[in-house]
This record gives C-alpha cells, sequence and structure tokens, in this order.
C-alpha cells in the first residue's frame, strides 16, 4: 500500500484533519534557508508533533547545513522521520541514524549515481523537483518515468513528491507505483494555508489508485 504523508502544516487544527484523513505522515518544515510560508520553528514543531495520534508519523523536513545542526534539530523536535534537503554524503547520513530516527534525503529524479550512493546509508528516498536552492515546496511535477527508473535501481522505498495534488496523484501511484506519496503546496487554498477538503480528497485519491493496481495484479497459474 503506498503510503501517504502530508507536509507543511501549521497549526493543530491541519494536523488533526491529517489523521481523520487517515495518512500515515504528517511534516513539518524547520530552520530553511529559503522563504516559505510552511516554515515552524523547532518549538513549534515540537509541539505539533507532541498532539499527534498514535500511528501517525511525525516528520521532520529541513534543510541542515551541518551533521551537527541536523542532530540538534532532531533532539530538539523529535520526529520519527528525519527528511533532508542537504547535500550530506553517505557517511554522513549514516551517521544520523541513530536513537531510531529514520533518515530520508531527497534526490533529484535523474540522479541515479547519487541515489545509488546513498541508498545503503538510508531508510528510504524522497524524489522531489527541487529549487536551485535544494529546496521543495516547488509545486511542479517532474519525469516520472525517470523517477521509476530511480526507483527500480535501489533497494530502499522511494517516495515521490514534488507537484502532486488531488487531481494527478492517482496517476502518479500508477506511473511509478511508489511507497509513498508527499505533498506540501498541492493541498494548500493559498501559501501556508491547508484546504482541508483537499487533504482528504488527496489521501482517499493516492489510496484508491493503489488498491486498483494490487487488484489488477495477475495470479500466478
Ligand atoms: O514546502 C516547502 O516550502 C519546503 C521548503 C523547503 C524544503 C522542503 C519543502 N517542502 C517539501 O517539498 C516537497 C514537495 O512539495 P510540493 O508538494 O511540491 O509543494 C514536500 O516533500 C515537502 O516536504
Amino acid at each position: 500500500m503506498t503510503r501517504v504523508k502530508i507536509c507543511g502544516v501549521t497549526t493543530e487544527t491541519d494536523l488533526d484533519v491529517v489523521a481523520s484523513a487517515c495518512a500515515d505522515a504528517v511534516g513539518t518544515i524547520c530552520d530553511v534557508p529559503v522563504d516559505t510560508p510552511r516554515e515552524v520553528t523547532p518549538t513549534r514543531a515540537r509541539e505539533l508533533f507532541d498532539s499527534a495520534p498514535p500511528f501517525l508519523s511525525t516528520v521532520l523536513v529541513t534543510m541542515p547545513d551541518s551533521v551537527a545542526r541536523a542532530r540538534e534539530l532532531v533532539a530538539e523536535v523529535r520526529p520519527d522521520v528525519l527528511q533532508l534537503h542537504a547535500d550530506f554524503s553517505a557517511d554522513e547520513l549514516t551517521a544520523l541514524r541513530y536513537e531510531r530516527v529514520r533518515v530520508v534525503p531527497v534526490v533529484e529524479a535523474t540522479n541515479l549515481s547519487r541515489a545509488r550512493a546513498i541508498a545503503p546509508a538510508v531508510d528510504a528516498i524522497l524524489v522531489d523537483t527541487p529549487s536551485d536552492s535544494g529546496a521543495g515546496g516547488t509545486g511542479q511535477t517532474h519525469d516520472w518515468e525517470a523517477t521509476q527508473e530511480l526507483a527500480d535501481a535501489v533497494d530502499v522505498p522511494v517516495i515521490l513528491a514534488g507537484g502532486l495534488t488531488p487531481n494527478n496523484v492517482a496517476d502518479a501511484v500508477r506511473t511509478v507505483s511508489p511507497d509513498g506519496v508527499d505533498v506540501a503546496s498541492g493541498v494548500e487554498s493559498s501559501g501556508g494555508v491547508k484546504d482541508h477538503d483537499a487533504i482528504h480528497t488527496f489521501v482517499s485519491e493516492a489510496k484508491a489508485a493503489c488498491r486498483d493496481g494490487e487488484n489488477h495484479e495477475e495470479v500466478p497459474a
């Protein structure tokens, strides 16, 4: 089953909606060097995650400039998963896998060599459409066929992100068969303001497309 993450929540109400929509994960964005309406302080991220119900994974999305800074943020926010928009080496990523935090770096769909190099050191790879600065939240899709090739080339779960919306997520799931999908701006009515109906529709479209795919899988004779 494709897992679904809703990213960039800024209020407890948003987080409750993410949980009631049966998403698998919720993300907050902290300590990023870009201007985004979704950024919250680490203290606020911790408060939001403290209000998450059991069985909803919490994901800290950040762009730290060093492993030490990433560790500080993990200590402060205490997420289940650390989503890194940063150019860390495989050794640096390994150093971040401690105290049970899952490490999920972001890779561009066409960067197969990086994906192969870091895959053994991480828990999953998130394929996004980053801006020049490496940030996400661009609302731009990329070549999903390339993401599918990347997923075939590595032995870890692959999460698809970048420009997903309630209207295109089913198609994305059918094309890429990702382990998870992730959305930030595509479920907002305006910058940073989550559209609660869109969150529900996004989750149900993603899960339904995944179920359809499973039902059409050929049964071996
Ligand atoms: O959403 C942001 O503003 C952001 C800023 C800096 C780093 C990551 C950010 N968001 C991540 O980008 C992807 C896709 O976003 P979108 O659906 O295309 O808007 C998502 O994983 C967010 O976690």
